[in-house]
């Protein structure tokens, strides 16, 4: 079984548990009375492997930003910075964050939006970053793909750092061989 952690990022009000809990339960909440962190836990398979899933969604009145960035930056294998097309200011917040996956979402307010779609494109080329605008009141299929996009591209990552470590660990061990063997030869 696969432990794969990811964590929401973005601005107080921008629908990070929304998102979620669309993505959970296929259901949209309106609103949501929480003042602590929280941590949900699923399990999926994905390709044919099964996978533990862990997500913090921290809430923004718990701390500062800083700490909650820290915090998840130590913790979490990927991320998703979510922002709200029609508050301006929280994508100003975005970007300040460097990310992995950028999400505009309350795309069905497109009639207050604030932010285009181009300049969320465009923030996501400078990081080099997936995009995607999203309503987590209004889908489900799409937030449903999006994270396990995020999900497969984690996994790819822990995949290519499980196997640079496996080769610099023979690249150390070969090194090592070379200085207690590779002496001796050079003497005979
Ligand atoms: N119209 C619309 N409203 C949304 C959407 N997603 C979330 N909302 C609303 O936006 C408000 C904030 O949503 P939350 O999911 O609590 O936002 P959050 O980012 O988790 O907020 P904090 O926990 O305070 O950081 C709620 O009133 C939601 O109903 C969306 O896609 N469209």
């Amino acid at each position: 079984m696969n432990d794969i952690k990811l964590a929401l990022l973005g601005s107080e009000g921008a629908g990070k548990t929304a998102l979620l809990v669309r993505f959970l339960t296929k259901r949209f909440i309106g609103e949501y009375a929480s003042s602590a962190n929280s941590f949900y836990n699923k399990r999926m398979s994905i390709d044919g492997r099964q996978l533990n899933l862990e997500i913090f969604d921290p809430c923004s009145q718990s701390g500062s930003s800083r700490c909650i960035l820290e915090e998840s930056a130590s913790w979490a294998d990927g991320f998703v910075l979510v922002y709200d097309i029609s508050d301006r200011m929280s994508f100003l917040h975005a970007k300040m964050t460097v990310v992995f996956f950028l999400v505009g979402n309350k795309q069905d307010l497109c009639n207050a939006r604030q932010v285009h779609g181009e300049e969320g494109r465009s923030l996501a080329q400078e990081h080099a970053c997936h995009f995607q605008e999203v309503s987590a009141a209004e889908d489900y299929l799409e937030i449903y793909n999006l994270f396990t996009k995020l999900i497969r591209r984690v996994m790819e990552n822990l995949k290519h750092r499980a196997d640079r470590r496996r080769y610099s660990g023979s690249k150390s061990m070969a090194k090592l061989i070379n200085n207690v063997f590779g002496k001796r030869r050079k003497s005979v």
